[in-house]
């Protein structure tokens, strides 16, 4: 089961800003997450437990996430076979004990691409909405912010960070299964607010970005990242059926056209900081994700374009304040 207990002991302190939403957090989470009534949940739960006794040292400061201390060759392979069964890892690298989790994505990458236009993240409490395997919100607890609230929808995503946290302990980030549209309304309480990877998986992209608005308290910042296409303040892209072969792709505006969204949602200061087409070494099948990747999703013959005919995945990232 996810392990809740922490988080509300963690935020049930008058000093923490999240304290007044305890109830309503209960609340919304009760709505959107009954333990075990996800079927795999109870197989999850026990690779878990089958993790083999180590402890380390973690360290948040380098690309990997990475936890070292002793263990033998046996107890890595045991390592190395128990968080197989956690298939597929997209997000992170991480490294345990010298074993090396190579995850689809080197989300290290964007990490590198963002962090220069973030300021300080020391002692902010932060919200990442939709943070897959937790690798991010690692990152901002080794930027030395104060907490960090992940949340994300799929499970089976909430249950890798548990296998990682397992060794790592790192106990100001706590992952909830929830959707950003099941958050509390007006929380107004963080500091700073990812969206990365979010949007474009939203048929509203309004309310996706109202809701973020409401999560930060006045004069917070928001970092948004989302896939864009090519063009001018008028361009959106709404796919057919598919693109880049996912099926739950809505909104791809160009980079102006989001940051006219961004600003007509109430944001200020708002700037674009990074545009980046995806490299086929940054999302790419792995010993830990063997499913199809970027490459299988672009055409063969032009990599400039997905295999729909479309613009290839390239995104931007933008970031704003909430006005007071
Ligand atoms: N409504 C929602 N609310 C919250 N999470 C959601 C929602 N819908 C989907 N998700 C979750 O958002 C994540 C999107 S991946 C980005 C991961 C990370 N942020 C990254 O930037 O690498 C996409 C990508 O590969 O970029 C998935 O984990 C979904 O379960």
């Amino acid at each position: 089961m996810i392990d809740l207990h922490s988080f509300y002991q963690h935020i049930s302190n008058p000093d923490h800003p999240l304290e007044p939403y305890v109830e309503a957090l209960r609340k919304a989470i009760e709505q959107s997450y009954t333990p075990n009534a996800h079927g795999d949940e109870k197989i999850w739960q026990s690779i878990v437990e089958q993790l083999p006794s180590l402890s380390g040292s973690t360290d948040l400061s380098g690309d990997t996430v990475s936890v070292r201390g002793d263990c033998n060759i046996e107890q890595r392979q045991a390592l190395k076979q128990t968080l197989l069964q956690l298939h597929p890892w997209r997000k992170g690298p991480f490294e345990l004990f010298g074993m090396h989790l190579d995850t689809e994505w080197r989300s290290d990458w964007k990490w590198q691409r963002v962090l220069p236009h973030l300021g300080e993240l020391r002692y902010k409490n932060i919200l990442d909405v939709g943070c897959g395997s937790g690798y991010h919100c690692l990152r901002m607890a080794g930027a030395g912010a104060n907490s960090v609230v992940g949340i994300d929808p799929s499970l089976k995503f909430l249950y890798q960070f548990k296998a990682i946290n397992h060794y790592a302990k790192v106990d100001n980030v706590h992952l909830l299964p929830l959707k950003s549209e099941q958050l509390p309304a007006r929380m107004q309480c963080f500091d700073t607010v990812f969206s990365m990877g979010v949007l474009y998986h939203r048929r509203s992209p309004f309310d996706h970005l109202d809701e973020l608005k409401y999560a930060l308290k006045p004069g917070g910042q928001l970092v948004l990242e989302t896939l864009v296409v090519d063009g001018d303040e008028h361009t959106v892209l709404v796919p057919g059926d598919r693109y880049a072969q996912m099926r739950n792709v809505w909104f791809l505006p160009s980079a102006k056209e989001l940051l006219r969204w961004v600003e007509r949602t109430g944001f200020i200061d708002a700037k674009i900081v990074d545009i980046d087409t995806t490299q086929l070494e940054e999302q790419r099948s792995t010993e830990w994700m063997h499913f199809q990747s970027l490459v299988d999703f672009l055409d063969p013959d032009d990599n400039k374009k997905t295999v729909e005919g479309y613009q290839a995945p390239t995104r931007a990232t933008i970031i704003a304040t909430r006005g007071r």
